[in-house]
């Protein structure tokens, strides 16, 4: 203070923000951004339940917006709405939704509209994945992982689209992953379904923003606490020294992701579109792809059908 300018505790440009590995609220949280920035929003969030999702809408909440949170699980999501609800004091309306199935995204983008009169965000985060060589996947396994990644981000994106975005502009979030980037191994499923949609990000970028749309990917690399972590990562990244190839050394967590995707939906990205942002502590560039110990990982899953 000998200059008179107030010090402040800033964290260091590292150092990740709270978090917890289960799917429940922060214990306490410090802004970074400002309190409301999405003060009156409402946002649409599939697979908002769990994991990322259900951090993107309590970091959302924390910053004055209201969430739907929906899924194909409707007791996952109202036991998570009840969480968030507490959390924040905002309102959250759990729904039932398949992303594969456009009627029922029809039916709660309406019931969405009837109880908040608007929709502002899309995040378009519902997901299915699973280690498995491409000659051991079955035809449908591949179709499985496109429908619900790929042409369930397309189905919501063009009812949000319709019912509410065309006449009034708005924002969506696409989270999609790095693993194209290399031809992960034992993701051909996954890495096509999400190159797919950041393929359909710029696409709708270009044709929906003169409607005011803005769309953008946001791709995270491994985050802790999620059931991508355990599904693709397992014990061996509980190991923690696969991390060492990682730029940052770490994991990410879901705040951290929750915080990336709050930029892109908040106006301080008001000339952001068509772009991914790619969250990952540079994990695509220096991580190995290395095909015998994923497959040495796969050939311990416990599935039983596999
Ligand atoms: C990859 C590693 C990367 C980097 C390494 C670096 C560091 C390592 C450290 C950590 C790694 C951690 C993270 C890696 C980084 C990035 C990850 C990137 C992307 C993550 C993407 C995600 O999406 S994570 C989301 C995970 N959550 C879910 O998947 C929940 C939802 N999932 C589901 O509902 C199911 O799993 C489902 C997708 C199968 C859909 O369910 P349903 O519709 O009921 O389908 P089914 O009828 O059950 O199945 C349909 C067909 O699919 C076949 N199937 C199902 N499971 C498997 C499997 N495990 N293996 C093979 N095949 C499977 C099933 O048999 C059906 O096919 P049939 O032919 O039999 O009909
Ligand atoms: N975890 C990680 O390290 C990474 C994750 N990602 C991405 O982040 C997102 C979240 O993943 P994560 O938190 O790990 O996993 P989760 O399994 O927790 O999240 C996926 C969510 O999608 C919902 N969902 C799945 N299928 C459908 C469907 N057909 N219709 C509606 N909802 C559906 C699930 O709920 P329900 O079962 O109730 O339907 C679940 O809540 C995904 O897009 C994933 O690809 C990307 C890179 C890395």
């Amino acid at each position: 203070m000998e200059s008179g300018v107030p010090t402040l505790q800033t964290p260091s440009p590292t150092q990740p923000p709270e978090d917890v590995d289960t799917d429940d609220c922060l214990s306490s949280y410090s802004y970074l951004f400002s309190p409301g920035i999405l003060k009156g929003q409402v946002a649409f969030i599939t697979g908002g339940g769990s994991g990322i999702g259900f951090r993107i809408a309590e970091i959302f909440m924390r910053h004055g917006c209201h969430t739907i949170i929906a899924s194909r699980n409707l007791q996952r999501v109202s036991e998570a709405a009840k969480k968030l609800m507490t959390a924040t004091g905002q309102r959250c309306l759990p729904l039932c939704v398949d992303v594969r199935q456009p009627e029922t995204i029809i039916a709660a983008v309406d019931q969405a509209l009837a109880e908040f009169g608007h929709i502002n965000i899309l995040v378009n985060n519902a997901a299915g994945n699973f280690l498995c060589p491409a000659s051991a996947l079955s035809f449908n396994a591949y179709k499985t992982v496109l429908d619900i990644d790929t042409m369930g981000t397309f189905n919501t994106s063009k009812v949000v689209f319709e019912k509410c975005f065309q006449a009034h502009g708005g924002v969506i979030v696409n989270i999609t992953a790095t693993l194209s980037y290399k031809g992960q191994a034992l993701q051909v499923h996954a890495g096509t379904a999400k190159a797919a949609v950041d393929a359909m990000t710029k696409h709708l970028a270009v044709e929906w923003g003169p409607s005011k749309v803005r769309v953008n990917s946001l791709a995270p690399g491994p985050i802790s606490g999620t059931e991508g972590y355990r599904r693709l990562g397992g014990k061996w990244a509980e190991a923690g020294s696969q991390f060492n190839s990682i730029p940052l050394q770490r994991a990410g967590n879901k705040t951290e992701i929750a915080h990336s995707a709050l930029y892109l939906a908040s106006p301080l990205a008001s000339y952001v579109t068509g772009t991914t942002l790619v969250a990952d502590g540079g994990s695509w560039l220096t991580s190995a792809n290395n095909f015998s110990a994923m497959l040495g990982h796969w050939s311990t899953d416990t599935r039983k059908d596999k």
